[in-house]
């Protein structure tokens, strides 16, 4: 592959360790070619059948851009900005009433400067030394909207009714997401706030509203879990609608992963159908990380420390037994984030197993043959599997969760048993542990970092509800806070790139070889 740059920016990214160029020309055909932990976005070019096209690389997440769209000209890369401008561009109240007019905004900022007022008994109270934000302020090359506080906004406080939802599985950080929208709503002035119970479940109506004041959510996130209650499956979008329109909310905060997002969107573009303002702003939860464009998500950082803990517990049982093997199966149905970080974070995996790169058990060149191998040189082995890992070597479990999910076939199980078997037949003694710590990592409360997380994710969501956008979500992208889209960032799920230097680094920990 060849390469020129032909521009760079300095962007520092808190997931990533380089300063990274900005524009990069190649004549690479491959589009397995792409730098997912460059950042700042890097935009790579190759020729394709004659057509240019063209990746943008945003924090690990590799869009294609418009193939329909001809970057052949010289100008490339003033029409790919505009191309990725209009596919940020957020879908506001304003699309749908236009005579809307904002009126200055009830959320108080203190100066930039300090002045006499802000001393207090000599000291300088400066804790919310911050500006609104411009409409037209955007991270990542200056095209994706930046989130929080706007000068106007677009609802009285006194007519705001608003509602929280929390949808999916569990995830770190629930609590601290509907703690902070809360409690911001209210320094917004906002005095009618409830939480729909158990997801979109909630919405027909057979178990009350939850009212929710800054009094009620105080202490809800010193723990894990939902104090809304979390589902899968429910009502459908028009009568999830219809309720919300019976209900006259206005403002609606829902929190989940791409399934919970596509439900939002759909409401979103139900309620413009109807032609009712209300305002459906996402936070993506999910402690597989798996969603396009973002930094990470929040629980993942937990997730990775509860997950590591119990990487190490499996090891020191297997490094205690004879030929001892500690199997551990983490979270992960289509990325392995989780699995690939723990590996990285516990330092005593040696065989790490991700949905995103195949491999085999049985052969010369199986896993199995491997752990041979590691349990008669070193003495014991630890395998960390991702859920969604080797699906192909399973009997497909058939049918689907409440929300439409696949069931996944249990690869975790399956490799213990066919080690037990594989060892038996060798003849080879082998003493094989087995960890499943999936609901310990979701059930917890969220650690430092996530808790950080999850509070400027709130407060932002609610700064996007009243800046007037609706259909969007709110995100951390090169350590910047942005509202995306939400169809952009649930197009796909984001996916460990097995060529990226961070699975490189994972296999330098493991000291694994290829499974294949
Ligand atoms: N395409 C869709 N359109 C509308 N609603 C959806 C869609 N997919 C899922 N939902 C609804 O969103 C809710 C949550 O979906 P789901 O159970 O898939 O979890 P999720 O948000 O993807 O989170 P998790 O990461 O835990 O899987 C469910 O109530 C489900 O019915
Ligand atoms: O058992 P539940 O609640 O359906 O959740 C399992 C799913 O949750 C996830 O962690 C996503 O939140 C997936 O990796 C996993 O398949
Ligand atoms: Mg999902």
């Amino acid at each position: 592959m060849s390469s020129v740059s032909i521009g760079f920016s300095a962007v520092r990214s808190l997931d990533h360790s380089c300063f990274a160029p900005l524009y990069s020309l190649s004549s690479s055909p491959s589009k397995s070619y792409f730098w997912p932990e460059a950042v700042g976005g890097v935009f790579r070019r190759w020729k394709d059948g004659g057509s240019g096209r063209l990746l943008v690389l945003a924090s690990a997440a590799v869009e294609e851009s418009d193939p329909g769209m001809d970057y052949a000209e010289t100008n490339w890369k003033d029409q790919f900005q505009k191309d990725f401008e209009r596919r940020f561009d957020l879908p506001h109240l304003t699309d749908l009433f236009s005579d809307l007019t904002p009126i200055p905004s009830t959320f108080r900022l203190k100066k930039r400067s300090p002045s006499s007022d802000d001393y207090v008994n000599g000291y300088l109270y400066r804790e919310q030394y911050n500006g609104y934000i411009n409409n037209d302020d955007r991270v990542l090359l200056k095209v994706i909207h930046r989130a929080g506080p706007r000068k106007e906004i677009f609802f009285r406080p006194g007519d705001v009714n608003a509602a929280i939802v929390t949808c999916g599985g569990l995830c770190p950080g629930l609590n601290d997401v509907i703690r902070q929208i809360v409690i911001t709503l209210e320094m917004y002035g906002v005095k009618k706030i409830v939480g729909i119970p158990h997801g979109y479940r909630g919405f027909s109506a057979e178990e009350p509203e939850i009212p929710l004041s800054r009094k009620a959510v105080q202490t809800i996130h010193l723990s894990g879990g939902s104090i809304l209650g979390v589902s899968r499956g429910g009502p459908d979008i028009e009568e999830i609608v219809n309720s919300i329109q019976a209900r006259g909310i206005n403002m609606l905060f829902v929190l989940g992963g791409d399934g919970t997002h596509a439900g939002a969107n759909a409401m979103h573009k139900e309620c413009n159908k109807r032609r009712i303002k209300v305002a459906v702003v996402g936070v993506p939860k999910t402690i597989d990380n798996d969603i396009l464009y973002m930094d990470r998500t929040f629980g993942f950082d937990t997730a990775v420390e509860e997950a590591q803990r119990a990487i190490n517990s499996a090891y020191i049982e297997a490094h205690s037994a004879y030929h001892g093997i500690g199997i551990v199966k983490l979270m992960g149905r289509s990325s392995g984030f989780i699995a690939m970080h723990a590996s990285l974070a516990s330092g005593q995996v040696d065989v790490c197993l991700i949905p995103e790169e195949p491999f085999t058990l049985h052969g010369p060149n199986g896993v199995l043959r491997h752990l041979r191998y590691l349990v008669q040189t070193k003495g014991s082995a630890v395998v960390c599997v991702a859920e969604g890992a080797g699906q192909d070597l399973l009997e497909k479990a058939t049918g689907t969760d409440a929300s439409g999910n696949k069931i996944l076939s249990d690869i975790g199980i399956h490799v213990v048993q066919e080690t037990r078997k594989y060892f038996k037949e060798i003849g080879v003694p082998a003493d094989v542990k087995y960890i499943d710590p999936t609901y310990m990592i979701r059930a917890v409360r969220a650690n430092a970092a996530d808790g950080i997380l999850c509070t400027v994710l709130g407060q932002n969501a609610v700064h996007g509800a009243f800046a007037g956008f609706s259909g969007i979500t709110v995100g951390v992208v090169n350590t910047h806070y942005a509202y995306f889209p939400i169809p952009e960032v649930i197009s796909h799920p984001r996916l460990v790139d097995t060529n990226s230097r961070m699975w490189h680094r994972c296999l330098t920990s493991t000291g694994q070889p290829d499974f294949i």
